[in-house]
Formats: C-alpha cells, structure tokens, sequence
C-alpha cells in the first residue's frame, strides 16, 4: 500500500452506538423536494427525458427561468407532521432530506445565501418543522447537501484559470459555513448525505474534503457520513487508493443493490432506490417500469440479508403533498412492515447458502433466523440447508407465530418446510430457532417417511 495523508482514516466499521443505530434502522425514507417540484419534469408543453432535479441542465430550459421559479414556491399544503405521520407507519426509521439539491436551493433560511426560501412567497424554515415532526415520530433525519451548485457564482466544475482558483476557494468557505450552519440549526440530525462530488474541483481536492469531514466530525461529534463526500489526494473516491473505504458506509449503491456478500467487502454500505426507473425530484409523468409494493420490499429484504440498509425515494409536489402511487408504496409497505418488520430492524447477514425461494436474515447476535420467501415453489417444499453444527430446533411464520411448521428431516443439516398454501400476495417470513450443537436435532423431527 501507498502512504496517503488524505486517505482512509480508520479500517474496518465504526463500533460506536450511533453506528450500531444506524444498521439497525434498516429502512429509510428519502425525500427529493425543492423549485424541480414546480416544473414537475415538464417545461412550455415539452417533456424532459432526464431526472426531474435536473431539469435545469436542459438546453430547452432557460436557466434564468429555471432560477426564478423561487417566486413561485409557496407549499400551502405542506404538513410535516403529516408526512412524518405517512413515514412511521410505512416502518420508515430513518429520513434523508434535501436541504440543497445541485440547483442551489435552500430549503432552509441559510444566512449564506439569498436563493433560499427566506426569499420565496412560503418564506418559512422547511427544514426545522420537518426535522422536528419526524424526531416526534421517532425517525432519526439525515440531511442531504449537494457539493455541486450551479447557483452560486463561485462554483466551479473544473478550476480552468487562477481566477477560477480563487472563485471556488470562496466556494469551499461558503460550503463550510453552510454544513456549519445545519449543524447549529438543527442539533439533532444524525448525519450529513452529501451528493454531487464527482466533479474535478472536488476530486482533485482530497485535502479539503478530508478537512471538512474533520471539521464536522470535531464540532458534531458521532455524525454519520457516508463515502460519497470524500476523494484521497490521488483523486480516489469511495474507496481509497489503497482500497480502503473512505467514510462510515459505502455510500455508491445508487438505484442498484449488491448481488451478494462478496459485493459488500465487509462494509457497512447502504442502496438508495427510485420507485420510477429514474426520477428523484417530482415528475408530473412517470414514464418506464414503476416498482411495485413487492419489489421495492423484496429489494428491503435482500439489502438487509446482505447486512445493508435500503432507503426508498419520494418525490413531494410543489403544494407539498404526496402523488397517489407514493402514497399507496407507503400503505403497503407499511402494512407488511407491521407484520414482518421483526425480521428486518437488526437484521443482517445469516451466514446460510442462499436458496431460490428466497433470503435469510440473523436478528444480529442471536441464533434467530428469517426466511423470506420470496418465490414460492410449485412443491410448496422450502429447502433449508443449515451450515454444519446447527440444527433447527422451531420454525413457524411471523403471520401465525403459534402454527409451529414440522420440518421434514432429509440428511444432513438438511431440512424441507412445507408451506400450508401456496397462494401469498407478499413474500411470506418464516422464524427458525436454530442451535449450535453437534449437529443433529436429538430425534425431535421424525425421520423422513
Ligand atoms: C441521489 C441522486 N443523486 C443525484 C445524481 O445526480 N445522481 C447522478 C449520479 C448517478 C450515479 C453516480 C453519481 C451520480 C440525483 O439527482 C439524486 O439526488
């Protein structure tokens, strides 16, 4: 390995209680919220293809247009305590709001800057009330800040002249202040969830991005920052040049998720996921593959069997309220959370061969393992392959815990679970209580017919 000054500062996961909170959690709640709200993806009768929050990289958007639509933001339906209210009982535990996206909007009244909504017809704090609303409900919030900023006059993609070099050293006190800014207004936030760091000012700036996490870390003891803020001093960012993980989570799972445990290399990492193929800010037309109730828990299933956490995005309209398909993602994951989230909170990596039917989940420290059965076979015959010197002592579903289910003993550490029906409308979740002993069940389960 290479000696780096700006590199990875610790090996391994963090081991403090915070962090230890934050995997537990599991689920979070995104919300993409700001003036991208407004156009809704749509400008004069024409439709842009990209991201909603990026409308205004559109050549068919006027950006002096874009940039004025503060006139017009004034959410008179926005009700944080409802929004809170929505998330806990979808089983969210844990909320990642934008603050500032890369258009430079604040959605909190910066004393750094004028393009905030201090200077747009709601004129109010945004930020505060949901910070609050949310923390009532017992959700932790994490705030979301874009490095990027094409409002400010200092930013710069990529420093070309001396100039350039003085403009956006203004830019990185600006930025400083800013982060400095949230800390101090809302005290209790978990974490920074920082985006827009790919390009060369910030990559080729390791020494500052190194700097800065210092910075907050000294005056916000315990933050949690994830591996997107940072770059090594060659310009390496995640991981370093070294290969090791920068930050308390890898943070590059973005609308995909790892296949399986070797993806993880033993970090803590986290998927952020759209429900529409790729829009994050509203867009009036979700066009593509939309995610289903199903998916988007199956997606939370096989995250948490690989010791992740899985965070659902939602875009709010400009009035502030939530479109129909989001709202009913919301219901319906909530309502199996309310059934299956045992196995989810605290879950992580069971250490089994991994089945067709579906995932399993160890409760972290305890010898509780889940199945989720996710496909469920014409058999109705569940495989469970248990790893040697553990035997399965119980098993039955979260949905009717006292309805033991008889294992059928096949060979060795090697069990078949028939399902009473086949006919579920959500991935079922079945509790094994296993043993570590000397490897066979002592006679309880008869031996296969
Ligand atoms: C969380 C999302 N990140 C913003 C974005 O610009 N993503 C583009 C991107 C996708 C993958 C790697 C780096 C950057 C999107 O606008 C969302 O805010």
């Amino acid at each position: 390995s290479i000696t780096l000054q700006h590199g990875a500062h610790r090996i391994g996961n963090r081991t403090d209680a915070g962090m230890a909170r934050w995997r537990s959690l599991r689920l979070g709640q995104f919300i993409h919220w700001g003036l991208y709200a407004i156009p809704g993806g749509e400008w004069k009768g024409k439709t842009y293809n990209g991201a909603a929050e990026w409308i205004r990289s559109w050549k068919e958007m006027p950006q002096a247009e874009y940039d004025n639509l503060y006139k017009q933001f004034n959410p008179v339906n926005y009700q944080p305590e409802q929004w809170a209210l929505q998330a806990k009982n979808m089983g969210a535990k844990y909320m990642i709001i934008t603050t500032k996206h890369h258009d430079g909007f604040c959605l909190w009244p910066s004393k750094y800057s004028r393009y905030t909504v201090a200077s747009s017809p709601w004129k109010k704090d945004i930020i505060g009330p949901m910070v609050d609303a949310y923390n009532k409900n017992g959700i932790d919030v994490y705030l979301y800040f874009s490095i990027i900023d094409w409002n400010h006059p200092d930013w710069r993609a990529s420093p070309k002249t001396p100039a350039d070099s003085i403009a956006y050293g203004r830019f990185k006190v600006f930025v400083k202040n800013q982060l400095q800014e949230l800390l101090t207004k809302y005290p209790t936030i978990k974490g920074f969830w920082f985006d827009g760091t790919w390009d060369d000012s910030w990559k080729n700036d390791g020494a500052f991005s190194d700097e800065l996490e210092q910075y907050l870390q000294k005056i916000h003891p315990g933050l949690i920052i994830g591996s997107r803020l940072r770059a090594d001093e060659k310009g390496a960012r995640h991981f370093d040049s070294n290969g090791r993980l920068m930050g308390d989570y890898e943070q590059g799972w973005e609308r995909k998720l790892p296949e399986k445990i070797a993806d993880i290399h033993g970090n803590d990492w986290e998927g952020v996921m759209t429900i529409p193929e790729n829009q994050w800010g509203y867009n009036a037309r979700w066009a593509g593959h939309i995610k289903s109730a199903n998916e988007l828990i199956e997606m939370l299933v096989k995250s948490t069997s690989l010791a992740g956490n899985f965070v659902i995005n939602f875009g709010p309209k400009s009035d502030g309220t939530f479109r129909t398909e989001e709202v009913q993602r919301m219901q319906e994951i909530g309502q199996w959370m309310k059934v299956n989230g045992a196995a989810i909170y605290n879950g992580g990596y069971a250490g089994f061969e991994k089945q067709d039917w579906g995932y399993y989940i160890r409760k972290n420290g305890t010898d509780s393992v889940f199945m989720v059965v996710c496909n469920v076979p014409v058999s109705g015959d569940l495989r469970v392959k248990l790893p040697q010197q553990t035997t399965l002592t119980h098993a039955a579903t979260l949905e009717n815990p006292a309805q033991a289910i008889t294992p059928e003993v096949t060979g060795k550490n090697e069990y078949f679970l028939r399902l009473e029906t086949k006919n579920f409308h959500t991935p079922v979740v079945i509790l094994l209580q296993t043993s570590r002993n000397t490897g066979n069940d002592n006679g309880r389960f008869e031996k296969a017919k």
